[in-house]
């Protein structure tokens, strides 16, 4: 179900996919890739372990040589698999960071920076100047005559940052960059990567399997799961119209409900039309549940699972048939509380079986 990208009304493309697909063993890792990402844009990759990111950034990257379909950066041709040809890394103007530093440790902070500048043959004073930019971007100016050894893993994401900025490359690429950093870091590391997309002008295209993440940084997000995109899309949408169940299972704090739905039938028990006679599941947000003392129509009893404190209010989840779901609510719920919740009158949306949506 891959949607094509929206670009009628943006910059023009930087990359562009058409029907990428890489198999490994006759699996296909990703299978029939297009979308295109306008200039300037900050893509994220976003899905399960296992879905494809690593793979799609990788042959984004040159690493990896797609199996089918063409990779395009502006309107050069980077990578044909049924051609067999595949562009170099170092061709492609694109810069690479991994969830890994990958410092030199032999070398200082100012070394590890300046070496992909040697290894282009800039002169020493243009690498000079782009090492001290980088630095300063960075804020890690004062650490250049240190050793990896001798900073910290927050320090060492900076450098490797640094790093990969110092060539000015027109096409930033990221493989989960800050899994390896603290809660604390890791936000405050989002903000800088912003900042530093925002200085440099650059496209980026990020791996995460952080929706959090991807919804805080991204200006598009391209929900993948099991090799597909199921969903290519500014976040805002992919909240407001998730194109199938997985989309709207897997973004939003808390994910929307996915409610069973038999013949119309919330729960396979509850009839109500507004569930148009479907089957599948019926997704509702976690405000459109009230807590409830009553029962009455459209109730159902559920058994309490967690209570969350969020930001002054509840996130409460209850288990009914094995499945869980979730309001928010003001009420101060307590532990032993038999719980009511009330549906409301209305789904936000219906998918079949599949994960279709069908309204
Ligand atoms: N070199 C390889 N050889 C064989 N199979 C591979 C190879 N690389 C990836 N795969 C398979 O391709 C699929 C996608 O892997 P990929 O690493 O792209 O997923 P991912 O979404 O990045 O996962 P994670 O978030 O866990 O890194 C997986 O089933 C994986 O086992």
């Amino acid at each position: 179900m891959a949607a094509a990208a929206k670009t009628s009304l943006e910059a023009p493309p930087v990359i562009s996919l058409d029907h990428v697909t890489k198999s490994f063993a006759g699996h296909d890792a990703v299978s029939n890739v297009s979308f295109s990402v306008p200039e300037g844009s900050f893509l994220v990759l976003l899905g399960p372990s296992g879905c494809g990111k690593s793979t799609m950034l990788r042959m984004l990257a040159g690493l990896d040589q797609p199996t089918s379909g063409r990779i395009l950066f502006n309107d050069t041709l980077v990578a044909d698999g049924n051609a067999g040809f595949t562009l170099p890394p170092a061709d492609r103007n694109a810069g690479l960071v991994f969830q890994s530093y990958a410092l030199w440790p032999h070398m200082t902070v100012a070394g590890n920076i300046e070496w992909p500048l040697k290894v282009a043959k800039l002169p020493a004073e243009e690498r000079r100047i782009r090492r001290a930019d980088a630095m300063q971007m960075l804020g890690i100016s004062a650490l250049a005559d240190r050793y990896p050894g001798e900073i910290s893993g927050g320090q060492q994401q900076r450098v490797a940052l640094a790093r990969m900025i110092a060539p000015r490359p027109r096409i930033m690429l990221f493989d989960e960059p800050l899994s390896n950093l603290d809660a604390t870091l890791r936000v405050e590391m989002r903000f800088e990567l912003l900042k530093l997309h925002a200085a440099t002008g650059a496209t980026a295209v990020y791996v995460t399997h952080d929706q959090v993440e991807a919804m805080t940084m991204a200006t598009h997000v391209a929900v993948m799961n099991n090799g597909i995109v199921e969903q290519f899309d500014a976040p805002d949408t992919l909240l407001a119209e998730p194109a199938s169940a997985f989309v709207a299972g897997f973004v939003g704090t808390p994910a929307a409900n996915l409610i069973p739905i038999t013949g119309g039938r919330w729960f396979g028990r509850v009839a109500d039309p507004s569930l148009l006679n479907a089957t599948g599941h019926a997704m509702v947000r976690a405000d459109q549940i009230e807590v409830v003392s009553e029962s009455g129509p459209h109730v159902i009893e559920v058994e309490l699972a967690e209570i969350v404190p969020m930001a002054g209010r509840y996130l409460v989840s209850g288990l009914i048939d094995g499945i869980r779901i979730t309001t928010v609510t003001n009420r101060a719920v307590r532990s032993a509380e038999k719980l009511r919740f009330r549906l409301p009158g209305a789904p936000a949306a219906i998918f079949d079986t599949q994960g279709t949506r069908l309204s």
